[in-house]
């Protein structure tokens, strides 16, 4: 299957002196979910940043398909930046606190007229019709179209910043602890939706927690990263394979 981002030899020196990153390789096919464990620390967000072209890299190649991201403009990526989608940990941060949810969920599209995604083309030329289909998808209430943030609760926040991302049919979608400040039951129902919405839209991920067990229960293959440096990579069936790195080990202990 395609490689729909590659990334290569990633090294990343914050200003501080210290490296965050030191020679990492990812790659993340069509229709796949590539889960990152690690703890705190580990590096597992600067990836995801320098994944995004959010960071200057020190060294390493990123492609979105064929394209080079590590070459482009600024300019460049800004256009190209539309096929890379990204969910973060914090859902109030997500949403500007002054727009309707209406205006925040339709930003993508609102920018990008011309982007008709299959789940929307029969609702498309209707902003209203294809707001309701995105929260519908995303299993909130056509109530909240019209209310603000603060309105709603933190899962249904990132449940609308999921709907946004999912919203153009992006390319790819990176998750950065997308559950961490919600409550466990919440966690597991984001989960489960996450799940849905990869299998039935064909989407790929790339999900990032410390959690391995979130990890586990969306991605067949898993990286862990430990300071900086990939120090596993297995198939989710092999979690307990006598082969695993003893920091897997650990992260699972912990479960
Ligand atoms: N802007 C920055 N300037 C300097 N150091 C940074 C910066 N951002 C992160 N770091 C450092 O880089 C290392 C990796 O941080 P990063 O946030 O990527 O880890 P992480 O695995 O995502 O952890 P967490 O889940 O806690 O965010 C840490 O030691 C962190 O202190």
């Amino acid at each position: 299957m395609t490689d729909i981002l590659t990334a290569r030899n990633i090294k990343k020196t914050y200003s501080s002196g210290h490296r965050a990153l030191n020679g990492v390789s990812i790659s993340i096919k069509k229709g796949e979910c590539v889960g990152l464990a690690g703890e705190s620390g580990s590096g597992k967000s600067t990836l995801a940043r320098c994944l995004l072209m959010l960071e200057k890299l020190d060294e390493g190649e990123i492609f979105l398909q064929d394209q080079p991201l590590h070459l482009m403009p600024k300019k460049e990526i800004r256009k190209i930046r539309r096929h890379m989608q990204a969910v973060f940990q914090n859902p109030a941060a997500a949403l500007n606190p002054k727009r309707k949810i209406i205006d925040s969920l339709m930003e993508a599209l609102d920018a990008y007229p011309h982007v008709n995604p299959v789940y929307l083309q029969d609702v498309r030329d209707n902003r209203e019709l294809c707001a309701n289909r995105l929260l519908e998808m995303v299993g909130i209430a056509s109530r909240y179209l019209y209310c603000y943030p603060h309105e709603l609760s933190g899962g249904q926040k990132q449940r609308v910043a999921i709907a946004r991302a999912i919203s153009i049919q992006p390319s790819v979608i990176i998750f950065d602890e997308p559950t961490a400040s919600l409550d466990v039951y919440t966690q597991g129902k984001i989960l489960t939706l996450l799940k849905e919405l990869q299998e039935q839209l064909e989407l790929s991920y790339l999900f990032i927690s410390h959690d391995l067990s979130a990890v586990c229960f969306l991605s067949e293959r898993i990286l862990v990263m430990k300071n900086g440096e990939f120090v596993d990579h297995f198939q989710k069936d092999d979690l307990f394979s006598p082969h695993r790195h003893p920091y897997t080990k650990q992260l699972s202990l912990t479960w």
